[in-house]
Formats: C-alpha cells, structure tokens, sequence
C-alpha cells in the first residue's frame, strides 16, 4: 500500500505550482507551469495583460485551465502515484474572478476522462480574461459601494478594508455595468481559489471565509454575504456566488473524471481552496501573537488578530486556519526598492557598508526621524523624503550613517504603528516571523526586534502558499475534531530564532513610536495641501 500524500496546489500570478507532503510533511514532489514560458499561446507577460488603458488587468481563464492539464500529465509521465493522495487543497491569487456561464455546472459534472479539461471546459466561461488583482480600473465602483454603505470606514466596519479597485465585488460591478448581456449568462461566479477547487470537484465549489474576505462583499463578523454590497454591486448576486464556507471545510471526494483519467482514489478528498496570503499564513505555520513580515519590493505583513479594528489602511480577513480569529494584510509599497536606494546613496552600493553605518548609529537615532516614500506610499497615503531633527523640526538632510538609521527605524516603526492601528498587541509570547531578502541582514533584524520588542525568527517562504495549501490538506481532514492547524503540522521545520531584543530598548522606542505617529499626520498626502 502506497504511503499517503496530500498535495498542495498554487494558482498564482506567474505560475501554477504543486507540492507533495508525506505524512511527516517531507516534501516528495514538486512542480510547477510557468504561464509565459510553458503556455506562450495566450502572450501574458508576467502571467497577466496589461491592456491599453494601463488599469485594467487580466488573465485567460483557459490558460489556468491549460497550465492544471500540463502539470497533471507532467506528473503522471514521472510516475506519480496519484492513487496515494488522500487530500488536496489549494490557493488562488486574491480577488481574481472567474465568471461560469450558464449549464457549466453540468459540464463540469460530465467531463469526459479522454479528453484534458481545456476541451472539455472551453465553452463554460462568459468572461474569458478573468479580471485579477493587479486591476485598478474600478474607482467609480468604488465610489459608488462606499457611498451606496455609507463611507470608507462603514465599509471597512462592515468587509474587513475599504473599498479598493482590486476587490472582486467592484469588479464584479464593472462588468455589470459594462456588459449587462453578459452578467445576465453568467450562472456561477468564482474567485480564483474557488474556481480551482471546482475543477477538481467537478462541480462549483464554494467561495471560503477567508478569500471571500477580500471582495468587499462578506460580512466578517458574521461570515454572511453583505445584502447592502452584494445589491451596490449587481443583482442577484447572492445565487451566482453561492454560499460561504469556512476554510477548512472538506468540499466532498474528487471528481471521477481524475479517478478514470489519473488513477485518483475516489476517496481523495478536497479541501476548500483559499487565497494565496492565507495560504502562506498556514504554511508559515503562523500562530496567535506572530507577525510575519515579508521584505520585499514591497514589505507585506501578516498578523494573527484575535480582536481587529478595521481600518482605512489594510486589510482584515477571516483567519483561514481559525474561523473564530482573524488575520490582517498590511501592504508597504516602498520596501526594499527604497533601502537600496538610500544603500547607494549613503554606503556606495555595499550591503556591508550599510550594516556598519547602521552599527555606528545610537538606538533611537538621537531623536532623528524620517519617512521615506520614493513611490506613493499605500500605508499611509504619502509620498516624498521627509526628515524631523529630536525637536520635531523638519530638516533638508541627515549625516549619511543618521540617515541610513532614520530609514531603517521608520519603516520598522511604521509597521508596528500599522499593525496596532489594525488591533494588533505586541505581546510576551509574539514572534516575528521574517523572510525576504533583507531578512538575512541580522543587523537590520536587530532594529526590527528592538522597535517591536519581539524575537525575530527566519523562515523559508519560497512556496509558502503552496505548503500552507498542502498543511490545510491534511488540517480539513480532522479539522472537525477542532485540532489546531499548529498540533497537525508540529513535525514541519521549525523557524530559526535570529535576535532578541536589546535591554531597554522598549523603553527607548516607545515615546519615539508615539512622536513618528504624531509626525506622520503631518506627511499624508493632501493633494490641495501645498508641500510641507
Ligand atoms: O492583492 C493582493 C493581496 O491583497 C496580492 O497579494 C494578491 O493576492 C497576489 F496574488
């Protein structure tokens, strides 16, 4: 008897990739299809199209479709035992849509084993380029649900974030308003992670608390469809999503198309799908009381939030791997991009140098504070260099190695800002759980240790939404039983512990976290305001 596996599937921006775990959650198989280089039919650049009015974005739904046909054959001329996996589930990119026309359920319930799923599934969809999350092209949408809910933070109160262009319920919105003949055929609206799931259920699956968090449209206290969005959007817009599920629900056995195709047990089982953040929450393993930070172009962070406050910035959604707690997104635009450019300016170009400036300075800078925003900043709306000397006077420049530690401290203190402004609390048991590149600078870690007064931890995230797709495999099987996702995956590798915070630091950041906050209001971007 084949030992068991549970696999793990990503449809992601770029790419779609698949993982197989064991039991004691080794990896046993990886693969992926790269949508530009394996699929070149469909022209993506970066697995979407840009189209000429720069805001709209989308992404051929048969070419996902495609890239699933690719992967599974790919696995099966290596000799995959498909027979040995007992559970699957997987990710999506947040707030694609994917729109099934009318009589699709049916054909997805027929799907003839000699044929791959493109054939057969050709004709299913109404929309055939899937509008996805780099789209902005919504903001009358936007301004019409806020308004149609009663504002920004109403909305915020109501969904987990404002309105934002990406979110599924404005785009939803546009394509009723541009193409009402074509909302009028649609039967079954998915996201990306729900569309997913329903191929390999072979019927349409339902739309999971926590992705479903992030279209504008569920109520996440009570994990109900907003009856005020769902009707500011569209009509009927109830029936064509279907209703809500809690992540790690069990969705039923695959589809027998895989078990005749593939050699599937007819006993696999298919978890609910999610979006690709949850998903790396879980295969971070993250618990109550961690932040994840991941330092990169942008620096995005996770939270684990028992008790959030939702606000203009940022983004809470249902907790996938808890449905009684939540888990907040806080989105920085100017990450890394900016530390290498004040690293060129400030340290010749050398990481090295950088660190050795950052040595030199004091905890705390002396008082010197900056903002450093290249690009318009999301968190908060700001852009431009600003610089305030120990008495809050706004200064044209700092000494090289000052303003090396004015950038590192304020994007750090920002952060922590951020995520108490969203409900967060530093407390004794917190773990900073950091990846990207800059978290292999330990001395850049020891100022984000110091200003959040937490151990910093270093993880691999590579494929992070994958293995988190793999663990709520294995979790959705017992998750009933109400084990933690953590008791289910204690065998996987554990984060390596990188610094601990300096003595006395909390006590030095914390009146300067209360004056970059202060200062902070005076940066916002004000588009009648003339520059500070
Ligand atoms: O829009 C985002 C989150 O709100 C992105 O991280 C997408 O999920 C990437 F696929």
């Amino acid at each position: 008897m084949a030992a068991p596996c549970f696999l793990g599937w990503d449809f992601s921006t770029q790419q779609l990739k698949v993982i197989a775990i064991d039991e004691r959650l080794r990896v046993i198989y990886e693969d992926n299809v790269n949508f530009d280089k394996d699929l070149p039919e469909f022209k993506t650049q970066g697995g979407v199209h840009v189209h000429s009015d720069r805001l709209t974005v989308t992404s051929p739904v048969l070419m996902w479709i495609k890239a699933l046909d690719m992967i599974l054959e790919k696995m099966k001329s290596s000799g995959f035992n498909f027979s040995q996996v007992r559970a699957l589930s997987g990710a999506g990119q947040q707030h694609g849509s994917v729109y099934w026309k009318k009589g699709s359920n049916q054909i997805l319930k027929n799907m003839s084993p000699k044929l791959p799923l493109h054939q057969s599934l050709k004709a299913c969809f109404a929309v055939s380029n899937s509008p996805i999350w780099m789209d902005s092209s919504t903001s009358l949408q936007c301004s019409a649900l806020e308004n149609a809910v009663g504002g920004a933070q109403q909305l915020a109160n109501l969904t987990g974030s404002r309105a934002y262009e990406r979110f599924t319920g404005n785009q939803i919105a546009k394509i009723y308003n541009q193409n009402p003949e074509v909302y009028a055929q649609t039967e079954r609206i998915s996201l990306v992670s729900s569309f997913a799931a329903s191929l390999f259920l072979g019927a349409y699956a339902p739309i999971d608390y926590s992705d479903g968090s992030g279209m504008n449209l569920l109520q996440i206290w009570e994990k109900v469809w907003s009856a005020s969005c769902l009707d500011a959007c569209a009509p009927g817009l109830a029936e064509k999503l279907g209703n809500p599920v809690p992540s790690h629900s069990v969705l039923g056995s695959i589809s027998p198309y895989y078990v005749q195709r593939y050699e599937f047990s007819p006993d696999c089982k298919i978890v609910a799908f999610t979006g690709d953040n949850p998903a790396s929450l879980a295969g971070m393993r993250l618990q109550e009381g961690d932040i994840a930070i991941s330092l990169g172009t942008s620096d995005t962070l996770f939270l684990w939030i028992q008790e959030p406050t939702p606000a203009l910035e940022g983004h809470i959604l249902c907790n996938p791997v808890d449905s009684q707690t939540y888990m907040a997104l806080l989105c920085f635009k100017n990450g890394s991009l900016m530390r290498e450019r004040i690293r060129n300016e400030c340290a010749s170009g050398s990481w090295d140098e950088f660190s050795k400036a950052l040595s030199s300075t004091v905890t705390g800078n002396n008082g010197n504070l900056g903002f450093y925003f290249d690009v318009m900043e999301i968190t908060p709306e700001a852009v431009g260099i600003h610089r305030f000397n120990s008495d809050n006077q706004k200064v044209l420049n700092f000494p090289k190695e000052v303003e090396i530690r004015a950038l590192i401290e304020g994007q750090f203190m920002a952060k922590r800002i951020h995520a108490e402004k969203l409900g967060y609390k530093v407390m004794p048991k917190t773990r900073i759980l950091a990846t990207g590149g800059a978290s292999h600078n330990k001395i850049i870690l020891q100022v984000l240790s110091d200003v959040f007064n937490a151990p910093v931890y270093t993880i691999d995230t590579a494929n992070s939404a994958c293995l988190g797709s793999a663990y709520r495999a294995i979790h959705g099987l017992v998750a009933e039983t109400k084990v933690p996702l953590a008791d289910v995956v204690k065998l996987a590798p554990e984060p390596r512990l990188a610094v601990t915070p300096t003595a006395g630091a909390e006590e030095l950041y914390h009146p300067l976290l209360k004056r970059y906050a202060e200062l902070e209001q005076k940066v916002i971007y004000n588009p009648t305001s003339s520059c500070l």
